[in-house]
């Protein structure tokens, strides 16, 4: 094989030496999975200029390589062009019919953990092809190549394809999954009104691209905050897609709830079950230990401090995030792609009987009489055919509903804040008070 450097200043068609030796290859059987695999950026709205070098004179040209690229597959990125006909190799193949992934906010810390969980076969499945979109801001654009870079090192088998790409309408489209990370982090001094309308207008411009592209019946999970509100305005700008969904991340809440109730009753977490979070992902959160079971029994039965439950528990969770700032220096990233993995098992596999997770979905038609039309956090059971039902049999005290009302409150105030992008009107915010999110300072 020749030896070629090479560099590019951007993205384009750029090759490396192993790409180049294949794609002189007629023969599909020489090729193992993952020499199967394209990486392509998706078109943008600006052209970018190539500039590649290739320092050998025995590599093929990229233009030879262009030409063998399937109809309508001009471009291509990255080690593997698309030189051969994804969709006759899947044909000889059982494995199962290739999904469409779209993840936002790709370059970041949390997307860093979570798509090399995805690659592998982790989520979905060690028999389930995978494609990624992946979505990255303007400013991002450099360090989603390298991300693209990183998942081709890889060679996950299941991976068949990457594109990446910073508009939303072209990757998001066919996506059955979007997973919608990405958003500008609150500043210094930002009030929490501003961050929900940065961050608004994204999930607009999202919801809206989701409409148009997606899969008409993709499951889409928000994790960008304030995700409950971000969810709903991405929901509301989506009508075509059924209000059920949309999900806003609390599963991160639900785990670090588990774990502080396992370490005080001294058992292992997978003894802790039916652990609800209430409302926003914020500090007005409620951790539901009146529900949640530990070893099968009520957890008060085993937990007997209830002052420490009420208290201590209780705020420890709220502010969980906060903590490890403090400790890290940055917010939970790896924890984070931890319970969005769990969040999307918890739709594809059925619950265990008996149990449910929790997470952020529309309330409208729930039995628990919180105001209908926000998105808040409630216990959830699935077949695990990626819909879910509200569990019924849940109880309440004065203690869980007055919490219960405080976070409602809260999320009614971020919806009023958000008029203007959930298409009801002009936005007035008149926030209870500047809650942080979990992770804030
Ligand atoms: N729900 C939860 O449990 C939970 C937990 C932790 C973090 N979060 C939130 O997740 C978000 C991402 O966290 P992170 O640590 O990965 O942040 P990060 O700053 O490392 O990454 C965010 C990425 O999003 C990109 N981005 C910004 N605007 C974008 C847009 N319009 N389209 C696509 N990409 C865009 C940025 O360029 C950046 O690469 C934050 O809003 C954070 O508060 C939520």
């Amino acid at each position: 094989m020749a030896v070629a450097e090479l560099s590019c200043t951007e993205t384009a068609t750029c090759f490396r030496p192993s790409q180049l030796s294949l794609s002189s290859s007629s023969s599909s059987s020489r090729f193992s999975h993952h020499f199967r695999r394209s990486f392509r950026p998706l078109p943008r709205t600006r052209n970018p200029t190539i500039s590649c070098s290739v320092t050998s004179d025995k590599v093929q040209t990229p233009t030879s390589v262009q030409a063998e690229t399937p109809k309508g597959k001009t471009e291509c990125y990255g080690v593997f062009c698309l030189t051969y006909d994804l969709k006759a190799e899947e044909e000889t193949k059982s494995w199962k019919k290739l999904i469409n992934i779209a993840v936002s906010g790709a370059a970041g810390m949390i997307s860093n953990h979570l798509l090399f969980k995805i690659a592998s076969g982790e989520v979905f499945g060690p028999d389930q092809p995978v494609a990624l979109k992946l979505l990255g801001s303007e400013r991002s654009v450099q360090a989603l190549e390298g991300v693209a870079m990183e998942l081709e090192d890889s060679l996950f088998p299941l991976l068949r394809e990457v594109s990446i790409g910073t508009n939303p309408y072209d990757v998001f489209q066919d996506a059955e999954w979007a997973l919608l990370i990405g958003a500008k982090p609150r500043g210094p001094g930002m009030e929490r009104a501003d961050l929900l309308d940065i961050n608004g207008q994204i999930f607009a411009e999202q919801g809206k691209a989701l409409n148009a592209s997606a899969s008409p019946n993709v499951k889409v999970i928000v994790v960008g905050n304030p995700c409950n509100t971000n969810a709903l305005i991405c929901m509301k700008n989506a009508p075509n897609i059924p209000a059920k969904n949309f999900h806003a991340l609390t599963r991160l809440d639900e785990n670090r709830a588990k774990c502080q109730l396992a370490l005080k009753a001294g058992v292992f977490y997978d003894q802790v079950s039916n652990m609800t979070i209430w409302g926003n992902h914020s500090t007005t959160q409620v951790p539901d230990f009146l529900n949640a079971r530990i070893k099968g029994l009520p957890v008060k039965e085993v937990i007997k401090d209830h002052k420490w439950l009420e208290e201590e528990f209780t705020e420890k969770v709220q502010k969980r995030g906060g903590a490890l700032i403090q400790k890290w220096g940055r917010s939970s990233a790896a924890s984070t792609a931890v319970s969005i993995v769990d969040a999307i098992k918890s739709l594809i596999i059925p619950t265990p009987e008996g149990d449910w997770f929790s997470s952020g979905v529309y309330t409208n038609g729930n039995p628990y009489g919180i105001a209908e039309d926000i998105v808040f956090s409630m216990p959830c059971r699935s077949k695990g055919d990626g819909d879910y039902e509200l569990v019924k049999e849940v109880i309440f005290d004065d203690y869980l509903l007055k919490r219960i009302k405080k976070t409602e409150a809260e999320l009614l105030a971020e919806k009023r804040c958000v008029a203007h992008l959930t298409g009801e009107g002009i936005g007035f915010c008149d926030l209870p008070e500047d809650t942080m999110l979990p992770g804030e300072m």
